[in-house]
């Protein structure tokens, strides 16, 4: 059907950036929003947040991506929200280039197949624990960053996102600000969220409302 389908340069420019738009800007929103969400779900580790950019950072100081080193327990945030909330569930589609066997299953050539990340995500014999909501597992005994090569949020191979980059910039540095100068809470008087997403083809947290209080 497509080769009918012929477009001229402009419209092909056009299209290239209604994928980036699409691809990038719904992923990139509900990172954050299962950031905020998490912060009310766990006041504890808003606290550790808190705590941990207030010992890295002056007040007025400007901070860029490169700081993360300075705020590991942040980092490690992101990453369990990027582990348990993998905001792109099912990955793919690939197609099968030869006859494959996997575990036991065979595969034959041209068979498409999709990845379930959220599968690798809460793998138990990996994970220990995947069910729970834990930063400080990519986190090792000098609070470096460890652990992190199992997170495929952002999928793998040649066709792994491309937007990659700019996301993490974006997610760190919105993050970072925001809990510098709030403190997130659950809107008075409203429902206490599950913490359970929304499924979909990208997951997106349950409607909440939060009260951000200066700090
Ligand atoms: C938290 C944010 C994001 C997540 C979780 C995410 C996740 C993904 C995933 C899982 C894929 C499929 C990779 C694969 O097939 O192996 C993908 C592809 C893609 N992403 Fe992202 N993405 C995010 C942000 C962005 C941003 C900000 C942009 C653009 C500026 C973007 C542009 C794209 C494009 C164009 C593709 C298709 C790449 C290809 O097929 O070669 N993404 N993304």
């Amino acid at each position: 059907m497509y080769h009918h389908f012929v477009v001229g340069k402009d419209d092909q420019l056009l299209l290239v950036c209604l994928d980036i738009f699409i691809a990038g800007a719904q992923t990139t929103s509900s990172t954050l929003d299962f950031l905020f969400l998490v912060m009310i779900l766990y006041p504890d580790i808003q606290k550790k947040v808190h705590y941990s950019i207030d010992n890295a950072f002056q007040k007025n100081e400007s901070i860029s991506y490169q700081d993360r080193q300075r705020v590991s327990f942040i980092e490690a945030v992101i990453l369990e929200v990027e582990r348990y909330y993998a905001v792109v569930p099912i990955n793919g589609p690939r197609r099968v280039l030869r006859d494959t066997e996997l575990e036991g299953y065979h595969i034959p050539k041209d068979t498409t197949v999709l990845i379930s990340l959220h599968s690798v995500h809460f793998d138990k014999d990996y994970w220990k624990d995947p069910e729970v909501f834990r930063p400080e597992r990519f986190l090792d005994n000098e609070g470096n960053i460890h652990n992190k090569e199992r997170v495929l949020t952002f999928g793998l191979g040649h066709r792994r996102c491309l937007g990659e980059i700019l996301a993490k910039h974006a997610i760190f540095l919105i993050f970072v600000e925001v809990m510098r100068k709030y403190t997130i809470s659950l809107w008075p008087g409203t429902k206490q969220p599950t913490g359970i997403p929304v499924p979909g083809i990208t997951i997106t947290p349950e409607i909440y409302r939060a009260q951000f209080t200066p700090r």
